[in-house]
């Protein structure tokens, strides 16, 4: 259904305004070195992003650097892929000891560092077995080929006829079959035709979900604990838990995506961890490298990851030795400083700090942990104009939307960092004003 309909009316699901685009900057109001290198870069690359016109050089735990030597605190981690901190001494050297011995096999062989780092991240999180992968939608793309395959050989749904069920304004990549399952039409516009049985709910709503889950075809229901890009949208308590008992009601899997709120970001080591539930099939990415190096992974029990066979699923890279020595590098840095706890603890402070701003301005704020975002009263300004002044007073973040604006440092800031941020936020209200 949600495949014609798009295709049929090209119907926006969300706000009509959605700011994927940021506004037009003028480049001669940058310093003489900026402004070229922006030009240079227009001139021979794609334009799939309105980035915020700073161009970095160098960074330094919660800190960038701009060609210019500008400091930044950087609010936007790259995504939610540096929650290390730049630049974490322990991840560059696990790169470069094992970038000197052995970085790439294919695993057409097997190399001496898979079996170190798979036995490491399945226990760590409480695993079976972990399908190693590159980007985020690489291993969100691999659940879901995995949850059809299930599907078919566990569940004995008939063949090309599984369902998957996605929330309204998901983000888990930009592949065909990602954008498929997307509402937002700046994502899918003119990339038709899209995959078919995927099935859109609105997000947060159990009666929705339940009613959708009757279908004996639906082999998943994948999630984002979150939702990150929708602009930090977090369920109402309890529902992470019920659509757990539910999947299991229904004999569907349950797939998180924690590719954004996983590895400490939201407080806890997982999102899910929040309301204690464990999904059938897990998605990381990002910070597994500590936004170093691409690495993803899908993390389920055999008796789901075992339908996939010799052959019938791969990629070039996935569970190189290089990556395998990065990831354990990166967990072992999140684990070892406590990010997680370290989120929770600055994330409150940061919020407390915005709860204390112009409610003229900052009309709500949200987040768990060090995945927060603030709404903008759209009468004052737009978050991307927003996010120029704050670039201008030295903070860099970018909008997921026209007037949310996402908040999202290094876990590794501490409190001094925060009240500094803070005072940065409030010296742009003012100039604003
Ligand atoms: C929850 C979630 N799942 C999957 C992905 C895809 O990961 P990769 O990008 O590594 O394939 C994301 C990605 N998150 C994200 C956030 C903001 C911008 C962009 C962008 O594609 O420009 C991507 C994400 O936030």
């Amino acid at each position: 259904f949600l495949r014609i309909a798009k295709q049929a009316v090209g119907i926006r699901c969300i706000s009509s305004s959605i700011q994927r685009l940021g506004k037009a900057v003028d480049l001669e109001t940058l310093p003489p070195k900026t402004r070229e290198i922006i030009k240079r870069e227009t001139n021979v690359t794609c334009h799939n992003y309105a980035a915020v016109p700073a161009v970095l050089s160098r960074g330094k735990g919660v800190y960038l650097w701009d060609v210019d030597g500008k400091k930044y605190f950087d609010y936007l981690s790259g995504y939610s892929s540096v929650n290390q901190g730049h630049c974490h001494p322990k991840i560059v050297a696990a790169l470069v000891e094992q970038a000197s011995i052995l970085y790439h096999t294919s695993r057409a062989f097997h190399s001496d560092l898979l079996a170190e780092y798979a036995e490491f991240i399945t226990k760590l999180f409480g695993f079976e077995t972990m399908l190693p992968m590159n980007t985020g939608v690489e291993a969100a793309e691999s659940a879901v080929k995995l949850a059809r395959k299930w599907g078919y050989v566990v569940k004995k749904i008939p063949n090309n006829k599984a369902k998957i069920i996605f929330c309204e304004n998901n983000f888990w990549g930009r592949s065909i079959a990602a954008v498929s399952s997307s509402t937002d039409i700046t994502a899918y516009e003119n990339y038709g035709p899209f995959v078919p049985g995927f099935i859109n709910i609105p997000y947060d709503n159990i009666e929705r979900l339940e009613e959708e889950l009757r279908d004996p075809n639906v082999a998943a229901f994948m999630v984002e604990p979150i939702q990150g890009e929708a602009g930090v949208v977090i369920p109402t308590d309890g529902f992470l838990k019920k659509a757990r008992e539910l999947c299991t009601k229904h004999n569907v899997l349950l797939i998180t995506d924690e590719i954004q709120t996983g590895l400490g970001r939201t407080g806890k080591r997982l999102a899910v961890d929040h309301e204690n539930i464990r999904p059938d099939v897990l998605v990381l990415g990002k910070a597994l490298s500590g936004g170093l190096y691409p690495i993803s992974a899908v993390l389920a029990d055999k008796k789901v990851m075992d339908v996939i066979e010799p052959g019938t699923h791969g990629s070039t890279y996935g569970g190189n030795p290089l990556a395998a020595k990065v990831g354990i590098a990166a967990l072992t840095v999140i684990e070892e400083e406590k990010l997680a706890e370290n989120a929770e603890k600055m994330g409150k402070i940061l919020r407390q700090g915005l709860g204390q701003m112009d409610k003229d301005f900052i009309e709500a704020y949200r987040g768990r942990g060090l995945l927060n975002a603030i709404v903008i009263n759209r009468e004052k300004i737009s978050a991307f104009d927003f996010c120029l002044k704050l670039k201008d007073n030295g903070l860099l973040s970018k909008p997921t939307h026209d007037y949310i604006l996402r908040l999202a440092p290094p876990l590794v800031i501490n409190e001094s960092q925060i009240n500094e941020s803070l005072d940065i936020i409030n010296k742009t209200i003012k100039e604003l004003k």
